[in-house]
């Protein structure tokens, strides 16, 4: 099988600060990939190195392109580059504001995805978002409202929709359901692993969090100062650390 995406020698450098340093990994269509570290350990930065938000200083993100094959996303073009992410690609930013346009309403954010991929048909639009609404517990009664009248769970499930409603191959989360509450951040969990799970999208998930990954990543990284200490599948990472830094973060957050 062909690899959804290569990445090799990755790095990102602030000056003298490392943000994260030569990272490579493969990714298969639908396999969820779990980052975890403590805070400062490059994870936000590999990410966004990955996602395209942030160019790295070196090493390479090859994305197998529909029709192209794998391809360096960047010695993409910048609007081949932002056309990617907006159709083959999601991103669920950390906060949903940052994910959503907070001016438009909830229909709208659902709805400029899809003509971004083609779709013209008002009617057509209005019933995938109306659907949309519905596989993420949204009432489809709530199309016309605005996101900030919406609760943080909500415009969480937002914001998974209008990532999700393309139908794209790969999508990047950064710490998706962190600033919930616990009993919010179960059902969002359990909706995200039942929607990646039935539609087979591959996924890459940072989270400081090894309950998260632990339900939803097939494999893992663990980083710590920027590298990678540990890969492999998350059951085996977790229930037999080798690298005494995992151990550490396994038994520090994992209860006994
Ligand atoms: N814009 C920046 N300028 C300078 N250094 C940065 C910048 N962003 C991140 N860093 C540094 O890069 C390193 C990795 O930071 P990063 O945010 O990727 O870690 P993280 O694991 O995502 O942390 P957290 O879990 O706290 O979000 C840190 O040492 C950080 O200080």
């Amino acid at each position: 099988m062909t690899p959804l995406l290569t990445v090799s020698g990755l790095t990102k450098s602030y000056g003298a600060h490392t943000g994260c340093r030569d990272v490579g990994f493969e990714l298969f269509p639908g396999e969820v990939l779990g980052i975890v570290g403590e805070s400062g350990s490059g994870k936000t930065t590999l990410l966004r190195c990955l996602s395209a938000q942030l160019a790295p200083s070196a090493g390479t993100v090859a994305y197998d392109m529909r029709g192209q094959g794998l391809t360096d996303i960047w010695n993409l073009s910048e609007p081949e580059r932002r056309m990617l992410t907006r159709t083959d690609w999601g991103i669920v930013h950390q906060s949903a504001r940052d994910g959503l346009r907070m001016e438009v309403s909830a229909g709208a954010n659902i709805g400029e995805r899809l003509m971004a991929v083609g779709a013209r048909h008002y009617g057509n639009i209005r019933t995938e978002a109306e659907d949309w609404l519905t596989r993420v517990e949204i009432e489809a009664g709530r199309i016309d409202d605005l996101p900030t009248t919406f609760s943080g769970g909500m415009q969480q499930r937002l914001q998974i929709a209008r990532n999700l409603v393309t139908q794209p191959r790969l999508v990047f989360m950064d710490e998706p359901t962190s600033g919930l509450d616990v009993s919010v951040q179960a059902r969002l969990l359990d909706l995200i692993r039942t929607l990646v799970n039935r539609l087979g999208i591959a996924c890459i998930i940072v989270t400081h969090d090894l309950g998260v990954v632990r339900l939803l990543a097939h494999r893992l990284m663990v980083m710590r100062r920027g590298q990678v200490v540990e890969h492999g599948l998350t059951d085996q990472v977790l229930d037999d650390p080798q690298h005494p830094y995992t151990q550490l973060l396994v038994s520090s957050i994992l209860p006994v």
